[in-house]
């Protein structure tokens, strides 16, 4: 019997009665076992020390009421954003056929009846609005095996088709070359075909042999390597330089909440904000992390994501008015894009110069105007400053990109 036996040894150490039956939920880190007390290791020093602070007790950190919940690693908290990635593919085996021969009472000679085996699986790649990045392909993707066929003519069940749900905008490359472009919702594309199931021995079946033993295993699938690939689907654009705040403009035109911070490449993965017009015309508006010069050789986040603008219809270059020379940026801005893509800086496009709130900003604008021929639209993303100019002359370029698309037939993005 432990109680008594604890109950002294309490009394002892804290010169008085102890009266368990009272006092044992008051009792320090003790846990019940068939009706005795047992005492952990280091509750047993604070009987005689009185005070424990082991915070490895778990027993003592619960009774000192400091138990908070686990924090989540960094590594979980961030979401990475992945826009190209190459998979393996490998579509089902079809079932091998079956040989077997009818054989019941009365019935001793009654023929082959294995049947065929089922078809392998094909794998899709299949468009799925709702998956926003790549992260979540895997590296190898292998379809379903058909099943076997069986006696009693019984044919083998075709394998289900596997999917692999991709975002819009999703390329799909086989070295190097395009094979297909998914930028519609639901939109489909075979990758790999299963093999086609092997025949039973009752497909031998014939005048000159009327038992034959023979079957065929089934086809083996089609293997590929293909490399994925997205782009992003906008409308429009915003190209410009590290911290000339292409995200608080989005931030003003969209209700898309990209990160902003006064440090550069603070965006690291292309986010789309919607610009809502009263006709219920919505344009997407990308805002793409920030480019520097000499991106195309690998420089800052290099060419990862020019490969993003190319799908954009228009441009909207955002110049920082706080920075020395506004002109040399949007020079150097045109000479990446052409060097990525030749032709890929003439697109319909609107140079917007950010930050005209700042005292600098009139001078460096009154320059820029003197050396750039093309309309210049000076807004403060901060402030919210003739950004209705921005909003009109962006929707110019959407019905102009409506109208182009409709002349030549073509069906245009909407969203
Ligand atoms: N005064 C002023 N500051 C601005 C304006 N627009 C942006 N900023 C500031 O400029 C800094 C950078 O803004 P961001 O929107 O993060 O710039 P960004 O172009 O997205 O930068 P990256 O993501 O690094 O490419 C932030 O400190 C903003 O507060 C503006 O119109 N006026
Ligand atoms: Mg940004």
């Amino acid at each position: 019997m432990l109680l008594p036996r604890f109950s002294k040894l309490i009394a002892r150490c804290f010169g008085r009665r102890w009266d368990l039956k009272e006092n044992v939920r008051n009792m320090p880190h003790t846990t019940g076992r068939r009706g005795g007390m047992i005492l952990s290791g280091c509750c047993r020093e604070r009987l005689s020390v009185v005070g424990c602070f082991a915070a490895s007790c778990s027993l003592c950190t619960t009774s000192r009421g400091s138990s908070r919940k686990k924090e989540l690693s960094e590594k979980k908290l961030t979401s990475y954003f992945v826009d190209q990635r190459r998979v393996r593919l490998a579509a089902g085996s079809g079932g091998k056929g079956s040989c077997s021969f009818l054989s019941e009472p009365r019935k001793e000679w009654g023929g082959p009846d294995g049947g065929n085996g089922g078809d392998g699986g094909n794998v899709v790649i299949k468009v799925n609005q709702q998956v926003k990045s790549l992260s979540a392909i895997a590296p190898v993707y292998r379809g379903h095996d058909g099943q076997a066929g069986g006696s009693k003519n019984c044919f083998g069940r075709n394998a289900n088709t596997t999917y692999i749900h991709v975002p819009v905008g999703t390329v799909i490359k086989e070295n190097g070359n395009t094979m297909a472009d998914l930028s519609r919702e639901g939109q489909e594309y075979v990758a790999v075909y299963g093999g086609a199931g092997g025949k039973g021995n009752r497909f031998f079946l014939s005048n000159e042999n009327r038992a034959p033993v023979t079957t065929t295993p089934g086809e083996k699938g089609q293997e590929r390597v293909l490399q994925l690939e997205l782009l992003t689907m906008a409308h429009a654009g915003l190209v410009g330089f590290p911290n000339a705040g292409k995200s608080s403009l989005l931030r003003a035109i969209s209700n898309a909440r990209p990160a902003v911070a006064a440090y550069p490449f603070t965006t690291l993965k292309p986010h789309v904000g919607i610009v809502q017009y009263q006709d219920y015309e919505q344009v997407a508006v990308a805002d793409i992390p920030g480019i520097i010069r000499g991106a195309h050789l690998n420089r800052g986040l290099g060419v990862s994501f020019l490969r993003h603008i190319e799908r954009c219809r228009f441009l909207l270059f955002v110049l920082d008015l706080s920075a020395a020379d506004p002109g040399a940026q949007l020079r150097d801005l045109r000479f990446e894009l052409d060097q990525y893509e030749p032709g890929l800086s003439r697109r319909p496009q609107a140079i917007v110069a950010n930050k005209i709130d700042l005292p600098e900003a009139r001078d460096s604008l009154a320059e820029l105007r003197r050396h750039e021929k093309q309309r210049i639209i000076p807004v403060s993303a901060l402030t919210g400053d003739n950004v209705e100019e921005l909003l009109l002359h962006l929707r110019e370029l959407y019905d102009g990109y409506l109208e182009a698309e409709q002349s030549s037939g073509m069906k245009p993005l909407r969203w």
